[in-house]
């Protein structure tokens, strides 16, 4: 047999000692398994209490057992779930015990899940956003990944797609028809208005891949100025610990330093960066060459200068949103003009108030309520692809028809890739190396 029709099992719950562990099986020979370690096969969907024994009539423990006969399961095969004390030794004793069964082996990464989509149980969007479900840290991403996960983001495209395929549909029969007179030209305005709308819903979606990729990836917020104005005491006093050397020497920070915050249920990554100045000294400067490379990959800049001090606007190569901090403002008293806001990180004073501006920086750039967004680089790769064909289809009215209904089939095939009802074997392996063991 061979070991893509191998039955898999794995521990599909978490870290162990636990209180309960859950270990999955799926493939040909699950129920036979099943039988073999609890005498018989519990009626299936019930959780049923059993004694599991090794094939030596050992007791290993005992666990409650769930049979989900095939198709009507995760991956579509048949599937069983053992419930076991969440013990390292008795997790050990059962993977020992399955790996004895013939046909029978340890899965590898994200293996359930590309059973599922093999057997058309999910499709690739739906994938991706369980794998982004299982990772989420966050509200926001936990809600993006919902949306994917639970097919949300492929109704949309796969109704998009049968939308173009039946344009192409009218359009080719108009071209069949072409050489008799009285075909009505009143079809094609109607598929061709259509597809217009269809352009602008389609690009007003690839927009909100920006926001899409934030959520998912965190808001990329980067602490950059002049050496000693204050930046890794704010990182500091921002992640409440003590993340990066704070020393009263100019100069201090070398590296780029990132934290991971939740902020009002959003992921933003805060990066401390090197003092930026003129300077001879070798290490110094390479700081330097990072913290402008880290600021021109930002998403917003924390641009931080000594009360008194003007704060950068302008940094190379970033042309996003730079919000002005004035910093130990405990030294002097006055709030000035020149600053988005005052700060004090030794006191926490305007900590709360940096919060809430980049909580508004955040609701600004969302697009809509709704998280029914593109979220990675594939996506939105995939959507300019389609957009572009579509665009090509719609705009050129001196082509021949044709021409516009191959750009049609085009952008349909460009959407139909994005959830995998068109050819993308060679992507696979990428998505699924991403999953842990046993989904
Ligand atoms: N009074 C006061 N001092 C502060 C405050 N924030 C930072 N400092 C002091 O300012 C000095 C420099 O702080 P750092 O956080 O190291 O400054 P930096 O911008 O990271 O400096 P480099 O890494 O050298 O670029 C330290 O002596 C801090 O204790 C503040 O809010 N109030
Ligand atoms: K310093
Ligand atoms: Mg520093």
């Amino acid at each position: 047999m061979n070991a893509a029709n191998q039955t898999i099992y794995a521990l599909s719950s978490g870290s162990l000692p636990a209180g309960v562990a859950v270990i999955r099986i799926s493939g040909s020979e699950a129920m036979h398994v099943v039988k073999s370690l609890a005498g018989s096969v519990p009626a299936a969907r019930q959780a049923t209490l059993k004694t599991i024994r090794t094939r030596n009539g050992l007791i290993l423990d005992r666990g409650l057992i769930l049979t989900f006969p095939g198709p009507a399961s995760f991956t579509g095969e048949d599937c069983a779930e053992i419930h076991i004390h969440g013990g390292k030794a008795v997790v050990a004793a059962l993977l020992a015990e399955l790996s004895l069964f013939e046909d029978c082996r340890f899965a590898e990464h994200g293996e359930f899940s590309r059973r599922a989509l093999e057997n058309g149980k999910m499709d690739l969007v739906e994938v991706e956003g369980l794998a982004d479900l299982i990772s989420a840290e966050t509200e926001m991403q936990r809600r993006l990944a919902i949306e994917h996960a639970a097919g949300g983001l492929s109704a949309l495209y796969e109704g998009w797609a049968d939308r173009l395929t039946r344009a192409r549909a009218l359009i080719e029969a108009e071209l069949d028809f072409a050489d008799e007179d009285d075909v009505p030209g009143s079809v094609s305005d109607l598929v061709w208005s259509d597809m217009e709308r269809l352009r602008s819903e389609l690009a007003e979606h690839l927009a909100g891949g920006d926001f899409g990729e934030i959520v998912r990836d965190g808001l990329r917020v980067v602490i950059a100025g002049p050496p000693n104005a204050g930046k890794s005491s704010l990182i500091n006093a921002l992640a409440k610990r003590e993340v990066a050397i704070v020393t009263d020497i100019a100069g201090t920070t070398r590296d780029v330093l990132h934290v991971d915050l939740n902020i009002d249920g959003y992921a933003v990554r805060l990066y401390d960066t090197a003092g930026l100045r003129e300077t001879e000294e070798l290490v110094e400067r390479e700081g330097i060459r990072r913290a402008l490379k880290t600021v021109a990959d930002a998403d917003l800049v924390l641009s931080l200068a000594e009360i008194g001090q003007p704060a950068q606007t302008e940094f190379p190569g970033f042309t996003g949103r730079v919000i002005k901090l004035g910093t130990k403002a405990d030294l002097r008293a006055g709030a000035n003009g020149a600053y988005d806001l005052l700060i004090s990180s030794t006191f926490g004073h305007g900590l709360a108030e940096l919060h809430q501006l980049i909580i508004n920086d955040l609701r600004d750039r969302s697009p809509s309520l709704s998280l029914a967004l593109p979220s990675r680089l594939r996506h939105r790769t995939l959507l300019k692809q389609s957009l572009d064909a579509l665009s090509m289809a719609v705009s050129f009215d001196s082509q021949g028809l044709d021409i516009r209904a191959e750009h049609l089939r085009q952008s349909a095939n460009s959407l139909g890739r994005i959830t995998g009802r068109v050819d993308v074997e060679d992507l696979l392996d990428v998505i699924f190396s991403e999953f842990c063991i046993g989904k």
